[in-house]
């Protein structure tokens, strides 16, 4: 119960549907199969929407993670950015116009930002709307093959209306990227409407139960109304009005869903795998430790140990770290809607950051995962292909994730430069403004405060270097520009050596705050893990300065090591208090009874492969 809170009613209320819990098995399934069997999927959420009340978002969540276990469905888009688009950007009428019908499912949309050409550049997208006086209607037109909208998820088939991201212009005058809605399909025959050439972009790596779409405008209108209208508004004659506001809001859909990628992917994605991964280690049996004795579970073996409770408290770590990011993220957008927009760059750092920080880190994990469960973790009866290509999707979606740590960077840089100047800094880089201890205090006995520190003195550390050599390279001849082309690789190990700090204090913060004293000791543990192999694995960035030397280093490896056999009694604990149930996860090799043979036996007899089928008998024959 360490996790769940609120949420299990509402869980318990989604496994209770036999249409969830059962059904054809998805690994047996084409793509279209899964998508047709995803929407048969959505429409019964609908339906369980209306019969339970669920309105709210949350609320939601805890029945889609039943629903589509390890899967987007077309109602990510839906709930996550095209409800909360209308929310942030539209004016009060657009809100009450178009949100309760969205809610109530009568309209599904997406939001439609990214082009063939341009994904990352956002000021280098192509499509305009461009307002007409005359007929008091924006044009939609693609102009090039490259503004061709590509990607959005429930664009291909599924979805009526969308959000469009388009450059506005008014009498030949570009005012940059505003957020239009688009009604795309008729409510009676779903086809497209005129003016619109749209379809699904073709088979990916994963996300095979959402129609990622193109969509091409040829000089389609819309009514003015449609723009959205919070911040900026076209008046009838044409007139731009604005409020005074950061011209950045309108990325605001980027930012929560960044915020909440943290928990609903890299967090629930690395969880789901070490809950896997580290119950089959306890079945599967192979090898002997000792002759004659029976043969050992493999997770008995340090070194899968030395594989696995890293990622698990790298699970704990991420988790608690998503539930941090998303509890930010409302109160600084609480301070941004009353007109305080101070924290809104910190906002965008940390999110950015830690989007990326955590879905690489995962998708690693994951993959580590599934190769600790040796042949049978390669099977799909694993459930991890699923979970890695999903999960892995969140390291490019919403910012690939160079560009984002990229995005934190400059924000430390400014912060930096700040500070030399004489400002002090706030919220989750005031370290910048501490002097900062050049000596280690970490002592065999591996305090948190001490593990957190040594964190803190690499991030500062990291950052001034950065800063300084940014400098330097201007100094000697660079413009800005090329200079930060130059110095990118350093900033974005900054940037992580930066999220890396963050990690660990959210970790060493809700140790402190659990009161059990047992509950508390389990977690010591697993945090202590995570900042040991943390410094091992960048040891480089520990010693360069000579803040940690070797006979420390020693230490770190000596105590990680025992670390591993202090964990091991609780590690099956430690992942079934995610509590996720068997259809979440998706796996045999993770089922919570353990009956993972006889099943993987079972489940192989069932495949299509196995069945008569005339054309594979004639060419075998
Ligand atoms: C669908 C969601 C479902 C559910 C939601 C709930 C839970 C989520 C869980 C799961 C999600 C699951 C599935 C969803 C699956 C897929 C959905 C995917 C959707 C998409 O991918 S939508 C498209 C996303 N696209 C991007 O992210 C593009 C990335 N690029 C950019 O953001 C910008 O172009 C970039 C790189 C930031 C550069 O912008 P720009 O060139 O304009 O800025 P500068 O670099 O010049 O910087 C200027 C200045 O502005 C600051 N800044 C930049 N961005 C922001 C921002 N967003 N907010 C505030 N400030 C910003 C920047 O730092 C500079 O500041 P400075 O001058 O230094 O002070
Ligand atoms: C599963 C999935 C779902 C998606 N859903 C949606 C959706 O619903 N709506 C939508 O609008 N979009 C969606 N997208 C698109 C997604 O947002 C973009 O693909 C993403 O923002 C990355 O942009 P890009 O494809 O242009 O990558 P690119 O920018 O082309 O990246 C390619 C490489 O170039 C590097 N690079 C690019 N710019 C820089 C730079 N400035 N500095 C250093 N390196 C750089 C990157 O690091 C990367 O290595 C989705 C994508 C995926 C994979």
């Amino acid at each position: 119960m360490l996790f769940k809170g609120g949420g299990l009613p509402h869980e318990s209320l989604a496994l209770q549907e036999k249409l969830f819990g059962a059904g054809p098995d998805y690994n047996f399934m084409t793509r279209i199969e899964r998508f047709k069997n995803s929407l048969v999927r959505v429409q019964h959420f609908i339906r369980c929407c209306a019969r339970y009340n669920l309105h709210d978002h949350a609320d939601k969540k805890w029945f889609e993670g039943v629903a589509f276990p390890n899967e987007v469905s077309v109602l990510g888009p839906h709930s996550g950015m095209f409800i909360p688009t209308l929310k942030e950007q539209g004016s009060e009428e657009q809100i009450q116009k178009w949100v309760p019908q969205a809610e109530k499912h009568q309209i599904m949309g997406t939001y439609i930002q990214t082009e063939l050409g341009h994904g990352t550049f956002v000021r280098g997208l192509e499509t305009t709307a461009t307002y007409d006086p005359k007929t008091e209607e924006f044009i939609l037109n693609s102009p090039t093959l490259t503004s061709i909208k590509w990607w959005p998820g429930g664009l291909g088939r599924t979805c009526n209306f969308g959000i469009v991201m388009a450059l506005l212009y008014i009498d030949g005058k570009n005012y940059g990227m505003h957020p239009f809605v688009v009604q795309l399909r008729s409510l009676k025959t779903h086809e497209p409407l005129p003016g619109l050439t749209m379809g699904d972009i073709g088979p990916k790596f994963g996300f095979d139960t959402v129609d990622n779409g193109y969509l091409q405008f040829n000089h389609f209108g819309i009514p003015r109304e449609n723009m959205l209208m919070k911040y900026c508004q076209v008046l009838k004659n044409g007139t731009y009005t604005k409020q005074t506001r950061n011209p950045k809001f309108s990325y605001g859909a980027m930012i929560f869903v960044r915020s909440m990628v943290v928990y609903e992917v890299a967090g629930q994605g690395l969880a789901k795998a070490c809950t896997i991964a580290i119950r089959y280690s306890a079945i599967r049996r192979q090898s002997e430790l000792k002759k004659s004795r029976p043969e050992p579970q493999i997770l008995d073996y340090q070194t899968q140990q030395y594989k696995l409770f890293p990622l698990l408290a790298l699970a704990y770590a991420v988790w608690f770290t998503g539930v941090r990011m998303k509890e930010i993220y409302f109160m600084v957008n609480n301070e941004i809607k009353q007109g305080h927009t101070e924290r809104l760059p910190e906002l965008h750092a940390i999110s950015s950051g830690l989007k990326a920080f955590t879905t690489s880190m995962a998708s690693w994990g994951i993959e580590r995962c599934r190769l600790a469960c040796g042949g049978h973790g390669y099977s799909a009866a694993s459930g991890l292909p699923k979970i890695y290509v999903n999960a892995t999707g969140g390291c490019t979606y919403e910012g690939e994730n160079t560009v984002m740590l990229l995005q934190c960077a400059r924000f430390l840089m400014n912060i930096y430069g700040g500070v030399k100047n004489g400002r002090r800094p706030s919220g989750s880089v005031n370290y910048l403004g501490e002097r900062i201890s050049s000596r280690c205090t970490l002592t065999s006995e591996f305090t948190l405060k001490s593990l957190a520190d040594a964190f803190k003195h690499r991030a500062a550390r990291m950052i001034k270097e950065a800063s300084e050599r940014l400098n330097r390279l201007q100094a000697s001849g660079n413009d800005p520009e090329d200079s930060w082309n130059l110095n990118s690789v350093v900033l974005t190990k900054a940037a992580e050596a930066h999220c890396h700090y963050y990690m660990v204090l959210v970790f060493e913060s809700v140790v402190e705050s659990v009161e059990d004293n047992c509950v508390k000791d389990i977690l010591r543990q697993l945090c202590q893990l995570l900042a040991l192999c943390g410094i091992q694995e960048n040891s480089g960035d520990f010693i360069q300065d000579g803040f940690l030397n070797n006979d420390q280093l020693e230490l770190v490896k000596q105590k990680q090591l025992s670390l591993l056999s202090e964990i091991r009694p609780n590690a099956v604990l430690l992942v079934d208090a995610f509590e996720f149930h068997d259809v979440q996860l998706g796996s045999i090799l993770g089922r919570f009874d353990g009956n993972v043979y006889e099943n993987l036996f079972k489940w192989a007899k069932k495949t299509p492969l196995n069945k008569p089928e005339d054309l594979i008998h004639r060419l075998l024959r």
